[in-house]
């Protein structure tokens, strides 16, 4: 089969964009995989797969798989690439997208400067929800890891997310300490790890360890869940400047409705077509 795709990015967070709507498209776990190889494929953080809706309420289904090709329920970063997509694409003309994903509805909105802002939906901070492992529902949770305690927030945005405060983003450690709680029993789907610096109650930095992919230059479920942490912790002001390695998002955890907006660009790079 000839694949058509579009290779997008969001602050760096790298995307391969499927249309499943004109094409019908059906991928293994192994050919992901070997799609998302750096070397041998097309190279991506996440494998986006535009469909048509379940949900006659929704424009699209939306579906996430890690390079590691595992499927997963939410991507920020690669919401905002999709609204482009289907725009660019002629599947819709619309500027407010509503799209299905595997754990609840999202809204894209598209603004005259072609900036993207994602209803995110409300954070889930219910354990068995999350999924995590605790007695009972806390603002942040001790994790044990080698003998030595870590604080956390645990918070889902359809993902599961720990978040840590640093002093210093630039010098925490990324990729030895977010490896081990990525894959931390008490996270029985494993997570999504952020370290986050309080530079102001207005900006934080933020560095993401993602499951299935590592550390990435940007994560927006990341910073969605950042913020909520920072906020439930009275660190935070209702919006924030998230400046991630790769550029910065615009986090609103919303008072009325308690949803978290996330307004940022999304990047074309290439058109490609491969055959798999
Ligand atoms: N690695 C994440 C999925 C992608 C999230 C990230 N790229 C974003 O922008 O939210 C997970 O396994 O839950």
């Amino acid at each position: 089969m000839l694949l058509k795709f579009t290779k997008m990015h969001g602050l760096g967070n790298d995307f391969m964009v499927i249309d499943g709507v004109t094409q019908n498209v059906r991928l293994t776990p192994e050919q992901i995989k070997e799609l998302g190889d750096r070397h041998f494929g097309v190279g991506f953080d996440q494998l986006l797969l535009v469909e048509p809706p379940g949900d006659p309420d929704m424009d699209f289904r939306y579906r996430i798989f890690n390079a590691d090709g595992s499927e997963v329920e939410q991507c920020g970063n690669g919401a905002r690439c999709f609204a482009q997509f289907v725009r660019d694409r002629k599947l819709t003309a619309s500027r407010r997208i509503r799209v299905q994903t595997s754990k609840g509805n999202i809204e894209l909105r598209v603004g005259m400067d072609d900036e993207v802002t994602v209803d995110m939906g409300r954070p889930e901070l219910e354990p068995y929800e999350i999924p995590f492992k605790a007695d009972r529902q806390s603002i942040t949770y001790k994790l044990e890891i080698e003998g030595r305690e870590h604080e956390i927030s645990a918070i889902s945005m359809g993902n599961p997310h720990a978040v840590l405060l640093v002093d210093d983003c630039k010098n925490a450690p990324v990729e030895l300490l977010g490896r081990k709680i990525q894959r931390h029993a008490r996270f029985p789907e494993n997570c999504n790890v952020g370290f986050m610096e309080i530079v102001n109650p207005g900006e934080v930095n933020l560095r993401v360890y993602e499951r299935g992919v590592g550390e990435t230059l940007a994560c927006g479920t990341g910073a969605c869940a950042a913020v909520v942490a920072g906020r439930l912790q009275g660190l935070l002001e209702p919006t924030v400047k998230v400046t991630l390695p790769g550029g910065s998002l615009t986090i609103t955890w919303r008072e009325e409705d308690q949803s978290v907006l996330m307004t940022g660009p999304a990047t074309r790079v290439y058109e490609g077509h491969i055959r798999i």
